[in-house]
This record gives structure tokens, sequence and C-alpha cells, in this order.
């Protein structure tokens, strides 16, 4: 007898068509029916608390508990996460097994009467609730009013169309995978505007140790994405956990070759380090451990102290 292969997400509009996107890729790659999964919508604690910053309310881990605790118990075989969300450390057991190719994973900006924030008005509202995006707003241009913006990318697009705020930022793989990329007026470069450690990336969490599962998601796994992915969270694992500064990073991978650009920000957005390193693809995770020491050897150690 056939099983069906379970595969757990949270039940928001992106989340479920991650998980459709995983179930086609499964279905293609091993010649399966539609019937061969089951796509199982879990509710996680981020999805229910709205009034407040996720920093203050706990953090990343907020949107994957619940999933994984379904993971361990065997209620799910597999969990489809925006790799972005996902913490630096995962539950004993558990491993991000698979990517999948990457979308763009620039941030898009989403101006309702301008299309740029160049255009914006002095002092104009701009809708996020994530630190790395309101500090890297405020480097742009500190007259604006960054106002928090919480809540999935519908909720967020209509709080614009109400006139809550000018303009907002979203990732840009998160509009096209809904369907949404023609609200985007703006697309923010890499280097300016650097998108969050995993951005438009799919990641597969698995037990590890199920073969099974291992079989299936390898014949979808996107290595060059992968190897993006080790270094980036590398390079945030080595930093994530002594600090809420707001990181970025991006590794980009060519020819088996990987560069790399991380930066570090203060919140108000006044003060940054940057550091850029290249190397093989093959070390993705020492050149993200490398970044990491280089960019906290720049900023100094109370440059992690001293924002909150
Ligand atoms: N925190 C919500 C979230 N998690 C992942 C994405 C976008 C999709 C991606 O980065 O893969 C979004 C929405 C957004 O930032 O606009």
């Amino acid at each position: 007898m056939q099983t069906t292969l379970k595969i757990g997400t949270r039940g928001s509009p992106l989340a479920l068509a991650q998980a459709h996107e995983t179930q086609a890729r499964l279905m293609a790659a091993h010649g399966l029916p539609a019937e061969a999964f089951e796509v199982v919508v879990i509710s996680t604690s981020g999805d229910r608390i709205q009034d407040r910053p996720l920093s203050e309310a706990g953090g990343k881990g907020l949107f994957t508990k619940e999933i994984e605790e379904a993971l361990l118990a065997g209620a799910i075989d597999i969990a489809v996460h925006s790799s972005k969300d996902m913490p630096t450390r995962l539950p004993d057991g558990l491993e991000l097994s698979a990517f999948l190719p990457r979308e763009d994973a620039r941030d898009a900006f989403v101006g309702k009467a301008v299309k740029t924030i160049a255009a914006l008005p002095r002092g104009a509202k701009v809708g996020s609730s994530s630190l790395r995006r309101q500090a890297l707003i405020r480097r742009m241009r500190p007259d604006l009013d960054v106002v928090m913006f919480r809540g999935n990318v519908q909720t967020r697009l209509r709080k614009l169309d109400e006139g809550v705020a000018a303009g907002t930022i979203l990732a840009h793989a998160g509009l096209k995978r809904l369907g949404l990329e023609h609200v985007a007026t703006d697309l923010m470069p890499l280097d300016i505007f650097p998108p969050a450690p995993g951005q438009g990336a799919i990641g597969i969490e698995s037990r590890i140790g199920d073969r099974h599962v291992e079989k299936m998601l390898a014949a979808i796994h996107d290595v060059p994405t992968g190897q993006a992915l080790a270094c980036e969270r590398a390079f945030l694992a080595a930093l994530d956990g002594s600090c809420r500064t707001p990181i970025a990073g991006y590794a980009s991978i060519e020819a088996g070759k990987l560069s790399f650009a991380g930066l570090i920000i203060s919140p108000d957005g006044t003060q940054s380090h940057t550091v850029e390193l290249q190397g093989s693809a093959e070390d993705a995770a020492g050149i993200g451990e490398e970044a990491a020491r280089t960019v906290r050897a720049k900023a100094g150690e109370k440059f992690f102290d001293g924002w909150f």
C-alpha cells in the first residue's frame, strides 16, 4: 500500500503556495499523482500574534515551533518553510535537508502614489516591522517615518490601500509566488538594500535519518541554493546568538565560486559595517563564518550591545 507523504505548512497564502510548489516538484521528479501527497496546515504562534513586532514576541522560532513538533511526532513527514523565517538552530532530530531553486532574493518597494523610496515626500510613512528593512530605509532616507506593519503579504497590501502608509517593502519572491509581482513599483538593488539571509529560498525540513524522505527530497534539492544558504545561515548563526542587531547577507554562486556580501546595521540606520568575501562554493559555511568574524572585528563588540 502506498502511504501519502504529509507536507506540513503554515496556512498563509504564501506558505500554501510554497507547499504546493514543493508538492508539484516532487510529483514531477518522481512521476507521482497529487493523491500521493497531503498538505497539512498547521497554525503557529507567529500567525496568531499580530500586535507586536516578532522580535519582541520571541523571534523567528514562533513560525516554526508547532510545525516542528508535528514533524517530530510523525504527524507530518516534511515541513516547507521560507528559509529566512528559520532559526539558525533547529531542534534535535531535525534538519533542513533540501532547498528549492532560489527565487529573486531582492526586496521590492510597493509605493502607492510614487514608485520609489527616493520619490517619497519628506516625512512620508513607510510600513515595515522588519528591523533590517526599517534600518535600511532610515539609512537611505532618515526623514521618513517608519511605521509598524505586521501581518501577511495581503494584510500589508490592504493597509497600504487604506492609506496607513505611503509605501512598504516586501520580498519580491513572495510577491511572485502569490502572483502579485505587478504591485512592486521598484526593486531594491542587492548592494544598497541587502536581503535577509535565506530570503527567496524555500527550505524543506525533515527528520534526520528518514531515508525514504531523504531520497524523495534529493531529487528536488538545488545544490547552488543549498550552498548559498549554508553560507548565509553560517553568517547569521555566528552573529545572531549575541544580538538583535539587523543582519543582512546574500551569497551568489557562479561556476563553483561563491561570492558573499554581509551587512550589520544599527536600527536607526546611522552606522553600518559590510563585509565581502569570495571562495569555493564547497567551503560555503566556512566563508559565512569567516565573514562574521571579519564584520564583528570591524564593528567592535560594543556595536552588538548598544542598541536596545
Ligand atoms: N516574514 C514573512 C516572509 N517570509 C518570507 C517572505 C517572502 C518569501 C521569501 O523570502 O522566500 C515573507 C514576506 C516578506 O518578507 O515580504
